[in-house]
């Protein structure tokens, strides 16, 4: 395995992801990680990310330099290789030229971390220090127009430092160059496999577990299904998936979370009807985020009740994923603002004294539909798009009732069936439609109607973080608009929403 140490770089999830994927396996561990610990894991080598700061600034981010006496290989990136070379007695400071976006890089020395890529391959930088005298045992492999040691190496001790970033698409070399640290310095296998990652997390939870319970909160996302998967295998029945239905679900869904983990995978499946508390619970309220607490709310308190009926249970397991772990314990992440409240269990564990099982929680998400895709999950629940935990509530803009609610599931299950057929459910990130609390005029029959408005929201994105509207054919807008009046009684004109994420958000509240 390889540790990725993280000084911040916003790319450090990116280093581990480009690692991973050669099937090495690859941990990201904070600056004042103990050196025993990082003994204890093992690795075949170390990659220092990039970070913000300075080496030369006073609280600059530093990693114990014992590491450097371990006789493991070094790749250093960019702040990273500027910490190694601080520490072993070089020199780093403020360059003349800064130097943000494509270098060309000229290799100047034949060099294993080099082997294979062009004379003067393009390169990625984004700095503002550089190296003014390297270590005893350095010498430079590469240099760029603006950078006289854009690469530099130590062969002996296997130390090896880029001051672009090869973890970037920019950096096209990059991924050979990762890989050759990989497999020529470190001598690392290729043998990590979603197989294999499942066969060790089955162990591990059966020997954690015991002959205890285990409870989970089912929501028929991707994540809490994989989740129960990988548990059922280890434990069988003393997994209890409990799903709440909140009454707020796209048509049919619980029905079918039910069939498909209760019947056909043969989990213990906890059904709890639950939709008509949510629905009262909502009554009168039209603030977005007053629904959103309200649904958080009423969810934890149903969640609990039923939780507690579970005799002997002493886990709760969760679908955490990776991103979350990094975030949450990165120095430099810091909270973000709450744009909007989401909702899950996390408060649960320490209330009801449960132990917390997160058999995700190395993972990214595309790891996570692979390991779906092994244990077995259907394809259609593999890529489900997203859907949020306050469901359709908050895609009712004002008030929630069942009487709108039953017109926004039947508006939505028209454009999912018809989003599906021209193939377009997996090239899109969401795709969805939102009530609007106003009515227009139109004709139908020679008749004059005064109805409700939907509006269709499709978007493409690779994280939710930035969304662009999604460039539907207008052919299938116009059917998906079609059907929708003609099928759905209450609705008599449909509006596409052209904004991107910023400025909008994806979901309307
Ligand atoms: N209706 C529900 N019934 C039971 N548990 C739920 C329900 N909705 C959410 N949860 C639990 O709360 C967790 C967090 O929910 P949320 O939807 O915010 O997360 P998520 O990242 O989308 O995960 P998932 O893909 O599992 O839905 C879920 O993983 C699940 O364990
Ligand atoms: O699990 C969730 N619980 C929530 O409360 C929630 N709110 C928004 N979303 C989803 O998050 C992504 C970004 O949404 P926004 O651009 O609307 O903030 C989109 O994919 C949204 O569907 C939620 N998911
Ligand atoms: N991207 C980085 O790691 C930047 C490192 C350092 N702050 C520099 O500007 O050189
Ligand atoms: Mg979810």
């Amino acid at each position: 395995m390889i540790v990725v140490i993280d000084f911040g770089s916003q790319y450090n999830q990116l280093i581990a992801r480009r690692v991973r994927e050669q099937k090495v396996y690859c941990q990201i561990e904070p600056p004042d990680i103990e050196i025993k610990q990082l003994q204890d894991l093992n690795p075949e080598g170390i990659i220092l990310s990039g970070g913000p700061a300075s080496i030369y600034e006073k609280n600059s981010p530093k990693v114990s330099e014992a590491i450097f006496d371990l006789g493991i290989p070094v790749l250093g990136i960019c702040y990273g290789m500027q910490f190694m070379v601080h520490a072993l007695g070089g020199n780093v400071s403020k360059a003349h030229k800064r130097e943000y976006g494509f270098a060309r890089l000229r290799i100047q020395n034949p060099d294993p971390l080099m082997e294979g890529i062009e004379e003067s391959a393009r390169c990625w930088m984004s700095h503002g220090d550089a190296i003014t005298e390297l270590p005893e045992g350095f010498v430079t492999t590469a240099v760029t127009e603006n950078t006289a040691m854009a690469a530099v190496a130590d062969y002996k001790r296997q130390f090896y430092g880029l001051q672009f970033h090869p973890e970037v698409e920019h950096t096209p070399g990059g991924k050979q160059m990762l890989k050759n640290f990989l497999f020529s310095v470190c001598g690392c296998t290729a043998g990590w496999t979603m197989k294999s990652f499942a066969k060790n997390a089955v162990a591990e939870i059966r020997n954690a577990v015991g002959d205890k319970q285990v409870i989970l909160g089912l929501s028929g996302g991707v994540d809490s299904s994989v989740a129960a998967m990988l548990i059922h295998q280890a434990i069988g029945r003393q997994l209890t998936c409990i799903f709440v239905d909140n009454g707020l679900l796209r048509q049919d869904e619980g029905a079918r979370l039910k069939k498909l983990f209760g019947q056909h995978l043969k989990m213990n499946i906890d059904y709890v009807n639950a939709g008509k508390q949510f629905t009262d619970a909502l009554k009168g309220v039209t603030d977005p985020e007053k629904k959103r607490k309200i649904i958080g709310k009423v969810f934890m308190d149903v969640f609990e009740a039923e939780a507690r009926k579970i005799k002997d249970a002493e886990f709760l397991a969760q679908g955490t994923l990776y991103p979350d772990i990094i975030e949450s314990q990165s120095a430099f992440g810091g909270p973000t603002s709450i744009i909007k409240s989401h909702h899950n269990v996390g408060g649960l564990p320490k209330k009801m004294k449960l132990k917390l099982i997160e058999p995700l929680k190395f993972l990214f998400k595309d790891e996570v539909r692979k390991l779906g895709k092994t244990l077995g999950l259907p394809e259609e629940l593999v890529w489900r798009q997203p859907f949020p935990g306050p469901g359709l509530a908050i895609r009712i803009i004002g008030e929630v009732t069942r009487k709108r609610l039953s017109v926004l599931r039947k508006v939505d299950a028209i454009l999912l069936e018809e989003i599906r057929a021209a193939g377009y459910y997996k090239k899109v990130w969401q795709s969805f439609a939102v009530l609007l609390p106003i009515k227009s005029v139109g004709v139908m029959g020679d008749k004059r109607t005064y109805e409700n408005i939907v509006a269709l929201r499709a978007v493409t994105s690779v994280d939710a973080m930035t969304a662009d509207w999604a460039k539907l054919p207008h052919k299938l807008l116009g059917t998906i608009s079609n059907r929708i009046i003609n099928e759905v009684n209450g609705v008599n004109r449909v509006v596409y929403d052209i904004s991107s994420k910023p400025p909008s958000t994806i979901e309307w509240e």
